[in-house]
């Protein structure tokens, strides 16, 4: 299956015509679990981009006689079963902007037949199958990996419906092929439990699978959106750090992003997430090697900061949320402070700053939760520029960052580095982050 319509998403049309390293989507879950309507679900709404959908059946090993004339013995659902090694070298191929010729496995003869198929590199790629998170350098291909989760029961009435309503089998037919050959119960059952069931940890979403689940499609289709957001900026700016995602970290976003949450849960969490920014964004400061003498008596060879070299910079008022986590990293930091007025009819004006004398001699850490538009960052680092701080000494922290902001900061600053716990999908009307987490400084500070 091969659907192509039209071109890449708006926000992103300054980075076309780069060399497109396609996004991969890795399904898995046991046979019958519903992965080919979650392929479906994820083709539909992701509509703009280019999307092949690669099946793991097409990597099959054809039979020899000798295994056909016992076909009902050999397991299908053993990763030995598959080529691997042939799936590996055309991801490999896709990924690099190459064609590829995929297998064409009859299932009847249990033959790989010709042609092959021939695919073009495309931008996203999803490949579906009960053991595609087995082999680790498959997995590790892929920028975002699905588990769909499907009760064994539900999986074997799904394959006896399939198989007769949606295939036209005669049910008796259908049984006996369950009860004669065994094959559920031999293959597909223990397959399962040995090998699927074990993958599902290598899952980012684990979908618990309903056809009218629209909880899970919705958070699927949404975290898909967002990787392959932060996949094409990410790609074309160098200079721009996102963190890496964990649980922790997205169960933070998850509470802080939350309209319900309390204030003080508020607080707590994006204090808990800004130290994370804030060590993230320490790691990119220069260091020089530093060897000490260990209590064993032994050497270790580190390296060390110099803490007088730097200084923090927050933008009034929710950049003052992150300068706790500053100075309880780097006890004694100078912080400076920029107030930007917004303003609809005359955009944004500077009204306050208060900076270290020296701060041409120093690295910035410039502290502003939210990057939307870009233009207060870019208000800021042009008052840091004129100075005299050079550009590369300059770290803009942030907790999440919209792809427009990104844009209007790295084009401008392509010296300074972003650094940032996550990519936004976008920008809505009003020139708010979606999805965003609201105003800030409002929830932070508690003034709404
Ligand atoms: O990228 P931009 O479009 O310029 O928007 C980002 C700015 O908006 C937020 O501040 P806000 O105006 O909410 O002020 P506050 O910090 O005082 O709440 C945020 O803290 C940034 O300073």
């Amino acid at each position: 299956m091969e659907s192509r319509s039209g071109k890449s998403s708006p926000e992103i049309s300054s980075m076309e015509n780069n060399t497109k390293q396609p996004f991969i989507i890795g399904v898995a879950g046991g046979s019958a679990s519903g992965k080919t309507t979650v392929c479906d679900i994820i083709t539909q709404q992701l509509q703009g981009q280019q999307i092949i959908v690669l099946s793991q059946e097409s990597f099959y090993h054809g039979l020899s006689e000798q295994k056909l004339s016992r076909v009902h013995q050999y397991n299908f659902d053993h990763p030995d079963a598959f080529n691997t090694e042939k799936l590996l070298s055309c991801l490999m191929s896709l990924k690099c902007g190459n064609k590829a010729s995929i297998p064409n496995y009859d299932f009847k003869t249990h033959k790989n037949v010709s042609p092959e198929r021939k695919v073009s590199p495309s931008d996203v790629i999803i490949l579906e199958g009960i053991l595609v998170f087995h082999d680790p350098r498959i997995r590790e291909l892929m920028n975002v990996k699905l588990f769909v989760d499907t009760d064994a029961d539900v999986r074997l009435a799904h394959r006896i419906y399939r198989d007769t309503v949606e295939k036209g089998r005669d049910i008796t037919t259908v049984l006996e092929q369950f009860s004669i050959i065994l094959q559920y119960s031999k293959f597909v059952k223990p397959g399962y439990q040995d090998f699927i069931a074990p993958t599902k940890k290598y899952a980012d979403i684990i979908i618990p699978w309903g056809r009218n689940n629209q909880v899970a499609i919705d958070l699927i289709v949404q975290h898909i959106k967002t990787k392959m957001g932060q996949h094409d900026i990410c790609k074309f700016y160098s200079n721009l750090y996102v963190m890496q995602s964990t649980f922790q970290i997205r169960g933070m976003l998850t509470i802080i992003r939350d309209a319900y949450t309390t204030k003080h849960d508020f607080v707590f969490y994006a204090d808990r997430l800004i130290r994370l920014v804030v060590e993230n964004g320490l790691g990119h400061l220069p260091f020089k090697e530093k060897q000490v003498k260990t209590p064993t008596s032994a050497v270790y060879i580190g390296v060390e900061f110099r803490r007088e070299t730097i200084c923090g910079v927050s933008v009034i008022r929710s950049g003052e949320s992150m300068e706790n986590a500053l100075r309880a990293c780097c006890k004694g930091i100078k912080i400076g402070k920029i107030l930007i007025h917004k303003d609809a009819g005359e955009g944004e004006q500077l009204i306050y700053q208060h900076l270290p004398k020296d701060i041409a001699d120093r690295h910035v850490l410039l502290l502003d939760p939210i990057l939307a538009t870009g233009n207060s960052a870019v208000q800021a680092i042009s008052l840091l520029l004129e100075k005299g701080v050079p550009e590369s000494n300059i770290i803009f922290l942030n907790l999440i960052s919209a792809p427009q902001g990104i844009d209007m900061v790295c084009k401008r600053y392509p010296r300074i580095k972003i650094v940032t716990a996550e990519i936004e999908l976008g920008l809505n009307e009003n020139c708010h982050v979606i999805p965003g987490m609201g105003d800030f400084g409002d929830r932070y500070f508690g003034t709404y």
